[in-house]
């Protein structure tokens, strides 16, 4: 578990440089690159992007699909007036897993390919002069690891990966490498809560800091006047006549945090955040007190070139589709998205559910991935796992915790909930989780077509349901899709006449459709039979109140393994892969448009 994952700010105590560009790279199939000195210099070396995933940038499929370790390197002139300070190098993801150097000297590992870490280099590097950045990253999955699946060797000595999963194993530095200067006693980390009402909000705050100075704290509004001010590690900040974050309709005020000592102000660490609630109540899910509808979708960070690397100007894209469609919320499927994407939802008045890559921890759905021939919480590699999803869980929360975009977290998709073996892993999942999370915000998981009402061991758990349904596609498909609707209602009725009282959303249903294939009457992956099956789950929605929110799969079309269901990966997107309207899209844009924000 991170210390601190504060986003990197330059301000008059702090420096932040990025170090995107071209780093030297280089396959190391053997794993001899650290014995060999790799760590000081890569010979004959390929430039690489960053931040990129290196997989689509090939022309040859050995380097495309290359699994095992890989090193990036990069000399970068650290200056003379970062003396006295505190040097780290930030990643903000390495997948899978990465071991940071500095001038040949090891400095630390990690495990999870899709939440930042970081490295103090203080003692490593030369200041002044141009210092050696190594980063050895290995991308092989594993049963014990997340995502979930496994890595094979061929018989021609390759390896490849065997995800679990449905979407493709993009690897490399995905996301920003930052070089910062802190101070050497820095604040590391805040948290904030809050309680509104129409004339008052109150923000109980908490600052951690490796300091004995004094703690200031203060709250601006958008125009820069201060609102609210107070001292000490943990406090409140009382905002008379608030300006509320509200669904797409968002307002941030800006929380200063100053360290200071003799009058003297040592460190400061400012932030966006807004001033709002999130509860469940009975079937409703309550921003500021007010029931909301969700109306968006499953995502994947993913993009033509790039891979899972993070595009701002993709993000850019699809916030403005999400808006254009009249969405209002997405869930950061199957893993946490780069920092970027929250801050930008938090500006937009965008929900998001928040997802840790436990994903795999059962029988691929898609039998074509493979997967297992058993219940995967069975397997002897749970425990091993539970540490690294915990870690992963408890990471996301910490870095996360800040944004008002984030509405819950969702703690797995679609495990194997109908063994009892499931029951003790997620008995202590949520108990270990149960208070990461200042505000306390609803935590979830999503349970697909083995994972019903009456099959699944761990409805107890969830503090409210996100349902994985698919009649119409994986079952019940084409003509069939009457029947598939009346299993959809028979399932449900079994909700509704149940003593659940918790609110469920519709976190994954749709079609895969290619672009531009029409027919009448419709046929499956035609864009008519597209909108058939969403006309189909909106009927049943339409037709239960404690459905509280609709999420299709997927926003856009992306990448997979290969495989005998998928053409060139999941064509289940209401948009193309390169982010144009399938005609579905105007289908949702008229219905989202149409339903009010409380639906
Ligand atoms: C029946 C499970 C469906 C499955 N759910 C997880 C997503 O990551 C996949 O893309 C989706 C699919 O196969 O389309």
């Amino acid at each position: 578990m991170e210390k601190g994952l504060l986003y990197p700010v330059t301000n008059a105590y702090r420096e932040d440089q990025k170090l995107d560009g071209l780093w030297d790279f280089k396959f190391d199939p053997a794993s001899e690159g650290e014995q060999n000195g790799w760590a000081k210099g890569l010979a004959d070396p390929i430039e690489m992007p960053v931040p990129a995933s290196f997989n689509d940038f090939f022309t040859d499929k050995d380097a495309r699909e290359y699994t095992g370790d890989f090193w990036y390197l990069k000399k970068v002139f650290i200056p003379q007036h970062f003396a006295g300070k505190k040097v780290e190098l930030r990643f903000g993801a390495a997948t899978h897993r990465a071991v940071v150097y500095v001038n040949g000297q090891k400095i630390r590992s990690h495990e999870g390919g899709f939440l930042p870490f970081t490295a103090d280099v203080t003692a490593a590097v030369n200041l002044g002069e141009e210092n050696i950045i190594a980063v050895k990253i290995n991308n092989e999955l594993h049963r014990d690891a997340l995502p979930a699946g496994d890595t094979v060797t061929l018989k021609n000595g390759k390896r490849m990966v065997k995800p679990f999963f449905d979407f493709y194993n993009y690897s490399g530095l995905n996301r920003s490498v930052h070089l910062l200067a802190i101070p050497q006693g820095n604040i590391y980390d805040y948290s904030t809560s809050y309680e509104v009402s129409d004339d008052q909000a109150t923000v109980h705050y908490q600052v951690a800091a490796d300091s004995d100075a004094d703690i200031k704290v203060s709250l601006a509004d958008e125009d820069g006047v201060v609102v609210a001010a107070a001292t000490g590690q943990k406090g409140e900040l009382v905002v008379k006549n608030p300006t509320l974050w509200q669904v797409r309709d968002a307002y941030l005020y800006t929380i200063r945090i100053q360290l200071v000592k003799n009058d003297k102000v040592l460190d400061e660490y400012a932030d966006k955040i807004g001033l709002r609630t999130i509860e469940i109540k009975g079937h409703q899910i309550l921003v500021n007190h007010k029931p909301i509808y969700l109306k968006g979708f499953g995502r994947h960070e993913d993009s033509i070139y790039a891979g899972r690397a993070f595009d701002l100007n993709v993000e850019r894209r699809d916030v403005n589709l999400l808006k254009w469609i009249g969405a209002n919320s997405f869930r950061s499927s199957h893993y946490p998205y780069d920092e970027q994407v929250y801050k930008l939802a938090d500006r937009e008045g965008i929900l998001i559910t928040d997802e840790v890559p436990a994903v795999g921890f059962k029988m691929a759905a898609a039998s074509f991935l493979g997967g297992l021939d058993q219940s995967f919480f069975d397997g002897d590699w749970i425990d091993e796992l539970y540490k690294k999803h915990i870690d992963q869980v408890k990471d996301m929360i910490k870095r996360d915790k800040n944004h008002p975009s984030v509405l819950a977290w969702s703690l797995c998709n679609e495990p194997d909930t109908s063994t009892e073996s499931a029951v003790p892993y997620f008995t202590k999942l949520f108990n270990d989780s149960a208070d990461l999370d200042p505000q306390k915000r609803p935590r979830t998981f999503t349970l697909n077509e083995d994972d019903t009402f009456e099959t699944s061991k761990c409805l107890k758990f969830p503090d409210f349901y996100l349902l994985n349904r698919y009649p119409g596609w994986y079952h019940k498909w084409g003509y069939e899709i009457s029947d598939g609707e009346a299993g959809l209602r028979a399932e449900l009725d079994e909700w509704q006449n149940s003593d659940i009282d918790k609110p469920i959303v519709f976190s994954e249903y749709g079609a895969d459709t290619e672009p531009g294939l029409h027919k009448l009457p419709s046929i499956m992956w035609s864009e008519e039979y597209q909108i058939e099956l969403l006309e189909m789950f909106n009927r049943v929605f339409d037709d239960y109140d404690f459905i509280r929110g609709e999420q299709p799969w997927n926003l856009a079309d992306f990448q997979t393994v290969e495989g005998n269901m998928r053409v060139n990966g999941n064509k289940k997107g209401i948009f193309t892969r390169d982010r144009q309207p399938k005609a579905a899209a105007f289908y949702l844009r008229k219905r989202w448009n149409s339903l009010p924000l409380d639906y």
